[in-house]
């Protein structure tokens, strides 16, 4: 073993939870996690909303799997890392490692856990202190957890340099010697030195370059195999956790949307938000389909996440009313146009034009897309009055005729996750039975 010596065998296998009762229970179990952060004002501190960072997330990680967290900046991955980590108090549902729930644990077993799972941060030049050799540095945590013995933590140190691909010299070195992707492989040595069975690694690439990324992420797989360690892999760039992960939880506002198997989620995404980010990853191939831009590109805020689904004021799946007759094209230019001045994204020329009072129905149309007749004629007398309104400069009540004439039971309802495939489920409407409307197909 790398790390100081366990107790009993009992003991060390109940640790690395590989007597039979707890090895067959997933390593981490995530149920229903919230961290919801309080926005205060005034003196009093007074509380006046809160910003939902995670809400309801559920996962489990198995031994020696890697399971990816991904999303974009502010979907609360790093918020669901440190609860995970116990470094973050969840305002609501639970986190157990080996069946133990984390918020509970205090005295040796508290300990325990701080050895058992462990975190590897985006940028390494935040994670030494300038002053201490990476030797120390890489040992810090064997001292913490009281090895007095210093001849067995140089050898304990050394041996993990070589596993990390650097030499046993390096430990005499300071942390300004090294370079990034370097720095990065001794935080990779420091999260082993205690033997862990759980590294949550949080955007542990991002921070390098192409190559040496590729390098580091090879360096995390190689020790996950060896020593038979899970990881919780957070990134925003889906392309990477394709590479390195086995299951991948797809979050957007503090949600998880889709859930499964890797090849499955990735080959066959069926969230809308999913098939978004893989649409963002540029491909090689010029022969490759296009994909819908979202409605809108602006990400509402988590202090105030839109109703229903929260994906729905960029969802460019969104589900007509039952009762809306109009092609694809116009339906999707329609709510573009509804959902853009619901997030304030107007075109600048169509502000400056509506302040010189020189903004007619033709110009908003073709800003948006709008062709001159809609062909449901409920939808086309509501565009018209809401065309009315912006010409008008009053975009409240552009807002209102819209929604009022195009609702969608994506606003309405709040999706439940259902199975697409095995193991992998997916929270949208289009895969509710009692929704008219079907998944739309999807193409790479
Ligand atoms: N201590 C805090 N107080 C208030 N809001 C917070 C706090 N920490 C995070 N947030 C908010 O919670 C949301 C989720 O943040 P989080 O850092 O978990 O997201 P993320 O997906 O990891 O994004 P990034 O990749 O940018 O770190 C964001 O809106 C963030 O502003």
């Amino acid at each position: 073993m790398i790390g100081p010596e366990a107790g009993s065998d009992e003991e060390a296998n109940r640790e690395r939870g590989t007597d039979p009762e707890s090895a067959a229970s997933p390593l981490l179990e995530v149920e229903d996690l919230d961290v919801h952060y309080p926005i205060t004002k005034g003196l009093l501190r007074r509380e006046v909303g809160r910003v939902r960072a995670v809400d309801g997330v559920s996962f489990d990680i198995e031994r020696g799997e890697t399971f990816g967290l991904v999303g974009e900046s502010g979907s609360g991955k790093t918020t669901a890392a440190h609860s995970v980590l116990g470094l973050e108090e969840p305002t609501g549902g639970e986190v157990r490692f080996d069946g133990q729930s984390v918020n509970e644990l205090s005295g040796a077993a508290l300990r325990a856990f701080r050895r058992r799972a462990q975190l590897v941060v985006q940028d390494p030049n935040e994670a030494f202190n300038p002053r201490l050799t990476m030797g120390e540095a890489v040992a810090e945590p064997l001292v913490l957890h009281g090895m007095e013995d210093a001849d067995r933590r140089r050898a304990i140190v050394e041996d993990l340099l070589e596993r990390v691909g650097l030499s046993a010299a390096d430990a005499d070195r300071y942390p300004h010697e090294f370079s990034g992707g370097e720095k990065q492989r001794l935080s990779i040595a420091r999260a082993l030195v205690l033997n862990p069975d759980l590294i949550v690694a949080d955007e542990p690439t991002s921070a390098l370059d192409g190559r040496v990324q590729s390098d580091v992420l090879a360096l995390l797989d190689d020790v996950r195999r060896e020593f038979n360690i899970s990881i919780l892999f957070i990134s925003h760039d889906i392309d990477v956790v394709r590479r390195f992960c086995d299951r991948v939880a797809v979050m957007y506002l503090g949600e998880v949307v889709e859930l499964g198997p890797i090849e499955n989620v990735l080959e066959f995404p069926a969230h809308p938000y999913t098939r978004l980010l893989l649409g963002s990853v540029p491909s090689l191939d010029p022969t490759d389909q296009q994909f819908e831009r979202p409605l809108t590109d602006t990400v509402p805020d988590p202090a105030d996440p839109p109703s229903g689904c929260r994906f729905h004021t960029r969802c460019s799946e969104i589900v007509p009313p039952e009762d809306v007759e109009l092609p694809w094209e116009q339906w999707r230019a329609v709510v573009a146009f509804r959902f853009t001045l619901q997030a304030g994204e107007l075109p600048e020329s169509i502000a400056v034009e509506t302040a010189d009072g020189k903004l007619d129905d033709a110009t908003v149309r073709d800003r948006f897309d709008l062709p001159a007749t809609l062909q449901d004629d409920a939808v086309d007398a509501g565009v018209d009055q809401a065309i009315s309104a912006v010409i008008a400069g009053d975009l409240q009540t552009a807002r209102d005729r819209l929604s009022e004439t195009v609702p969608t039971v994506c606003e309405q309802r709040v999706p439940t996750a259902t199975e697409h495939e095995a193991a992998h489920s997916v929270c949208c409407h289009r895969y509710d039975s009692t929704v008219e409307a079907e998944p739309r197909s999807w193409e790479r």
